[in-house]
């Protein structure tokens, strides 16, 4: 436990570490290649979130999301002691506000939530992850409580896919029951993907 919450920071600390030039390559690659994949494609729904502590930043995919007429959504802390989250609808219009972390977030607004399960794809943002698809996140277990309903189905909605600065994979991490399993993970340089039994690789970045 203790080493997991070091390997944390350091991770923490590696991501941000990051010139503003690489985090703008960074999100460039994974804009370019993620904006082609079928999954992408094909989901009308999309959760995704504002960069913070040097994550990878999806706003370039969010933009182009919204210019395909997608419906997007963010990240919105649950009022109330739960760690859980809420997906609010977002466009070029919505104010935002710091939560308690700081990170820019829309009203908790519950006409313009969309329950999770109705979501067609998530992108999280890592702290780290494995080449198994294993995933650490900021430790306040927000993602892990709220998709904790795809432990009682077989139902592949919402596709999570998780992402990171390559720099954040490591040989291994434990997993706990309360992880949520994720379908794939795209860093700027690759895409890992889960099959039934084993993660490949899936193509290398251009
Ligand atoms: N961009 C982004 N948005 C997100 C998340 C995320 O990981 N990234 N979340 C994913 O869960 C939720 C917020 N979860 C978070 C959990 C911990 C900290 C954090 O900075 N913790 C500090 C302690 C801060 C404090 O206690 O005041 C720390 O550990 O240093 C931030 C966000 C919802 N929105
Ligand atoms: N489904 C759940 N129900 C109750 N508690 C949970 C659930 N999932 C996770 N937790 C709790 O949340 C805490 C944080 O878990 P963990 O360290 O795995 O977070 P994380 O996966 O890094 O964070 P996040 O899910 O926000 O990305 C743990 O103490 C765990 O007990």
């Amino acid at each position: 436990m203790e080493n997991r919450q070091s390997l944390r920071l350091e991770l923490r600390q590696r991501r941000r570490a990051l010139s503003p030039q690489l985090q703008q390559l960074a999100a460039e690659h994974l804009c370019k290649q993620l904006s082609r994949q079928p999954i992408f494609l094909r989901s009308k729904r999309i959760a995704l979130y504002l960069p913070n502590d040097g994550e990878i930043d999806p706003t370039p995919l969010l933009h182009e999301a919204l210019r395909r007429g997608k419906a997007c959504y963010l990240p919105v802390l649950k009022p109330g002691a739960e760690n859980r989250l809420w997906f609010v609808r977002f466009d070029e219009h919505t104010q935002l506000e710091p939560n308690r972390f700081g990170i820019p977030e829309p009203k908790a607004d519950p006409r313009k939530r969309i329950r999770a399960e109705d979501l067609d794809m998530v992108l999280m943002p890592l702290v780290g992850f494995d080449a198994n698809g294993n995933r650490m996140g900021m430790g306040g277990g927000f993602y892990d409580r709220t998709f904790a309903f795809k432990h009682q189905t077989q139902n592949h909605r919402p596709y999570l896919l998780g992402l990171a600065h390559s720099c954040q994979q490591v040989d291994k991490l434990d997993t706990e029951h309360w992880d949520i399993p994720l379908h794939s993970i795209a860093t700027e340089s690759q895409i890992l993907v889960a099959s039934r039994s084993h993660w490949h690789r899936d193509f290398i970045l251009g």
